[in-house]
């Protein structure tokens, strides 16, 4: 069995579960675990407003119930377990976080939230290693989570109720059990279902290949001089199981620096005593080979590779080159460095794309982020090669920038809009739900391009009509992106210029990535446009990708970038976004966020007139 080698890492070990759960129980004896079972006594109490996102909440009830059994076991018997896991499991929806039902009324309360609905079932898992030594516990803690998606059907009350009352919901995060009668409920899956149960058991594998098989430091270096960042696969644990016995948890490991390699070979210093030299810097040479993994992946979706194997794969080499019109040998290697990156798979019969790819990087699909990828290879790239000059003379290197062409302008624009559109559909949803907005009956998507976050607006609220105004340039191909035989209820595309022409009606205005685009003058303009327009009680939807402390460094370093090397706009904080609604008659301004990189503020304009 392949996952056998992962698991059997923790075969000599005494690993304890700190759950009462008895799904979790279930899925770690049957994936061959041996453990034994301390509930944990931590109280889930946790203040969920403290929490950027929903799984960092389900991260740290995880952890917090680990380190509980941890401490317990160890003032216990002065010994504390070597391995102590410890998992939560939260659904979400629309921004809230539904945990168990405190009642039948709850359950009710939170299956009406989910019929007929996406929502999101978030696992956070913490695995702590444990050293007791002179009476002392030292920890290191390894947390990871898993996203599942999970679609309920529209189900009636009457269902809804004879399902509460056979008392499944109680003790189930969102009131239902999709491994047993709750499965009813529900009419698909995305992602890993076991999760919804309650344990990620896939994740958890590979957090043990990271954690107690790091790649050897000869496969590292050569990975490195192939400039192919290492994947992570159970096959590495395989591999380091036939031909490295001793493979344990390695400090680096334990640490979360899995892609580190192990201290190398041990010589003498001139006192005789062993010195261990330097950590072999494998993150820093990810970084120095960032720009090559970016560009074999923008040049794979050129070369449309992913279509191809989406439609015929697996094939060979010589196959797909034949399809991309290119040489063999040249596609032999970027299809090898695709596999090393995670998205392409190599069987006997040929390479195959991954789910990732086949979801994201083919040229269609509702998920496609090909024109994305498009942009950043033939716009971004280029104007990021001018970073230097940004950095040395301030934003007005851009503004100095010659014009564009203007008989390119039109294929840019495409260019530009199916970015935007991939970029849009992805999150869409995730937008549309972060706030309730069923309060709303009309709504205008100011800048709303393609309509991609209006279509999901009017999907996700019955009642509300979607104006999507941009400018005629743009209206003019929209249709283009439309679904075949699409037939836009409640959607209408108006053309016109948000600082020039009267904005159309409506209760709700959306501005979807556009502030960051246009300088404090622009938006204080906009922003005043819009205020005379929302009536007292109307709304303004903001979303940004905030430059946040919240959020970790790395995930806003483009967005604080973007803003060097762009002619016009700049990136703003939540707490000036903020400050921009009130200024403009905007109170109750809230913050929720959308996913993992976006922001989304919502205002209600208040009654007195003056902003
Ligand atoms: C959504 C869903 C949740 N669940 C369960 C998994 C979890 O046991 C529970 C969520 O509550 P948790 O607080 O994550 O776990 P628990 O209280 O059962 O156990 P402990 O805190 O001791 O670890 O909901 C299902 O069994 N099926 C489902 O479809």
């Amino acid at each position: 069995m392949v996952l056998s080698p992962v698991i059997g890492k923790l075969l000599h070990k005494r690993v304890v579960l700190a759950s009462a759960s008895p799904r979790r129980r279930e899925i770690l004896s049957q994936a061959g675990l041996r453990f034994e079972v301390v509930p944990s006594r931590f109280k889930e109490k946790l203040d969920k407003a403290a929490f950027p996102t929903p799984y960092a909440y389900a991260i740290e009830t995880a952890k917090q119930k680990a380190l509980e059994v941890a401490s317990r076991m160890h003032q216990k018997d002065l010994r504390a377990p070597d391995v102590v896991i410890g998992a939560d499991t939260i659904v979400t929806i629309g921004g809230l976080i539904l945990e168990k039902p405190a009642d039948k009324q709850d359950a009710y309360r939170m299956l009406s939230r989910l019929n007929g609905k996406e929502h999101s079932v978030f696992t956070g898992v913490a695995i702590i290693h444990c050293c007791s030594e002179d009476g002392q516990l030292d920890m290191d803690v390894c947390e990871f989570h898993e996203e599942t998606m999970v679609k309920f059907s529209e189900l009636s009350e009457d269902l809804l109720w004879e399902y509460i009352d056979s008392g499944e919901p109680m003790d189930k995060a969102g009131g239902y059990g999709i491994q047993a009668l709750g499965g009813m409920l529900v009419e698909c899956v995305r992602g890993d279902f076991l999760n919804v149960v309650g344990f990620p058991l896939n994740h958890f594998c590979k957090k043990l290949v990271e954690l107690y098989c790091p790649p050897r430091r000869e496969d590292v270096q050569r990975v490195k001089h192939e400039s192919i960042p290492a994947v992570d696969t159970f096959e590495i644990a395989s591999d380091a199981a036939q031909g490295d016995e001793g493979c344990g948890p390695s400090r680096a490991g334990v640490d979360g620096h899995s892609g580190q390699a192990p201290a190398g070979p041990q010589g003498p210093d001139t006192n005789g005593l062993v010195e261990n030299p330097p950590p072999f810097p494998s993150d820093l040479l990810d970084l120095i080979d960032g720009f090559k993994a970016s560009k074999a992946l923008f040049t794979a979706c050129k070369l449309k590779v992913f279509d191809v194997l989406k439609e015929e794969g697996p094939l060979k080499a010589v196959d797909v080159a034949r399809k991309i019109n290119a040489s063999v040998c040249g596609t032999g290697r970027l299809l090898d460095v695709c596999v090393a990156l995670g998205l392409l798979e190599k069987t006997d019969t040929g390479y195959g794309n991954t789910r990732l790819a086949s979801r994201h990087l083919a040229s269609e699909g509702a998920c496609s982020l090909h024109g994305f990828v498009a942009y950043h290879d033939e716009h971004a790239w280029t104007v990021f090669t001018d970073l230097e000059s940004a950095v040395r003379q301030g934003p007005q290197a851009a503004a100095g920038r010659p014009e564009e062409d203007p008989s390119q302008s039109r294929d840019r624009r495409l260019r530009f809009m199916r970015a935007m559109h991939g970029l849009t559909q992805l999150t869409a949803r995730q937008v549309a739900t972060a706030f309730d907005l069923s309060r709303f009956t009309s709504a205008c998507d100011l800048g709303g391009c393609t309509g991609a976050l209006a279509r999901e607006l009017a999907r996700e609220y019955p009642r509300l009509k979607v104006t999507v105004f941009d400018l005629p340039e743009v209206i003019e191909h929209v249709s283009s992106f439309h679904p075949e035989g699409w037939q836009p209820e409640r959607l209408h595309f108006v053309p016109g210029d948000f600082f020039k022409d009267d904005l159309p009606d409506a209760q709700l205005y959306v501005l979807s990535r556009i502030l960051h685009d246009w300088a404090d003058d622009r938006v204080h303009e906009l922003l005043s446009r819009v205020s005379r327009s929302c009536k007292p009680g109307g709304g303004l939807l903001v979303v940004e990708t905030a430059l946040d402390e919240r959020r970790a460094a790395r995930a806003s370093l483009p967005a604080a970038l973007n803003a060097l090397v762009r002619a016009q706009g700049r990136e703003r904080s939540l707490a000036e976004y903020r400050s921009l609604l009130g200024q403009h008659g905007f109170r109750d301004v809230q913050v929720a966020q959308a996913g993992d990189r976006l922001d989304v503020v919502l205002g209600t304009r208040a009654s007195s007139s003056a902003p």
